[in-house]
């Protein structure tokens, strides 16, 4: 798999507060990774150091399997990392064209793109006129003029009413469908749950999971039990291959799962060994869980 970006122990300290700390993780070619994490865990300085916007104080990237200097690469990436900020009288056309003489690319690509953001039946009203929504879709017109081989987005729904998050979300679903390598970052799981393939979690400047989102998810669950005796219900747990850590709760024990179960496996089995159950539950942890998890540990 051609691989887009390697980042490798990435570090940025500003004095003693560890901004991004040893961060390590790699970028291939047509998937969509979102860097998820609480305010201030590290997202934004991360997009910073490897767009060449903050100077890290250890560690290193590479993009492109090293074959263009970072400084040619930046041609190849298309980036959003601040409030779109385009001329307030000129419409969307003027507006981009402008960033084609900047960018010194052709303007060929714009009503292309427009269409794609669909802002083409606003084309020619002044940028002060459009929502914050439009705006935001501007700003992705104007990032994939050169159709980059990766589109940057830095918490690309902030600020938006659930239509425009919804919008914004369904163009970037499908600019990864045309094959265009994307990296967000979000502190919105659901947002990263329903967009991306895989994901980076970072608390306060450390990564605390890399891989594909269902893989993150990938967790047998618990089960809650319970019977009168607890002592032999508890020595029979023991005895489980399936049960993990075990919390002692008002309600009984809840078992973390290392494996599928049957519960009805589990009644059987009990009431072989004696014990009558009262209380017998399966709990499937949802991401949501397992983020809050993974970030309050
Ligand atoms: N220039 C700076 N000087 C000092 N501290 C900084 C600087 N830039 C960022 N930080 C600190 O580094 C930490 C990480 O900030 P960063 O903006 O990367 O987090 P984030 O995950 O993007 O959060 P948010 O979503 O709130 O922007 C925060 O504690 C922040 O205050």
């Amino acid at each position: 798999m051609e691989k887009i970006l390697d980042i490798n122990q990435l570090s940025k300290h500003y004095g003693p507060l560890k901004a991004v700390d040893n961060v390590s993780f790699k970028i291939e070619k047509g998937h969509v990774y979102g860097i998820l994490g609480p305010n201030g865990s590290g997202k934004s300085t991360t997009l910073g150091m490897v767009l060449n916007v903050v100077n890290p104080t250890s560690g290193s990237y590479s993009w492109f399997e090293g074959l263009t200097s970072n400084h040619d690469a930046l041609k190849k990436i298309g980036a959003i990392i601040e409030r779109p900020n385009f001329y307030p009288s000129m419409d969307a056309v003027q507006n981009l064209k402008l960033v084609c003489k900047i960018k010194n690319i052709s303007t060929d690509k714009i009503e292309e793109k427009l269409e794609l953001v669909d802002l083409l039946s606003r084309k020619h009203s002044p940028f002060k006129t459009y929502s914050l929504g439009m705006k935001q879709r501007l700003a992705i017109a104007s990032a994939l003029l050169n159709d980059p081989e990766i589109l940057i987005l830095d918490e690309p729904t902030n600020g938006l009413d659930p239509q425009g998050i919804r919008k914004i979300r369904d163009i970037i679903q499908h600019i990864a469908a045309q094959g265009t390598t994307i990296l967000l970052a979000s502190h919105l799981l659901d947002e990263v749950e329903k967009v991306c393939t895989h994901v980076i979690v970072l608390r306060k400047g450390s990564m605390l999971y890399c891989g594909p989102v269902e893989e993150m998810n990938k967790n047998f669950g618990s089960i809650l039990i319970d019977a009168k005796d607890r002592t032999t219900l508890a020595e029979f747990l023991k005895t489980q291959t399936y049960a993990g850590s075990t919390e002692d709760t008002m309600d009984g024990f809840e078992v973390k799962l290392l494996s599928d179960v049957d519960t009805t496996k589990i009644n059987q089995d009990a009431f072989n060994a004696g014990i009558v159950l009262s209380r017998l539950m399966f709990k499937k942890q949802s991401l949501e869980d397992q983020f809050i998890e993974l970030t309050n540990n």
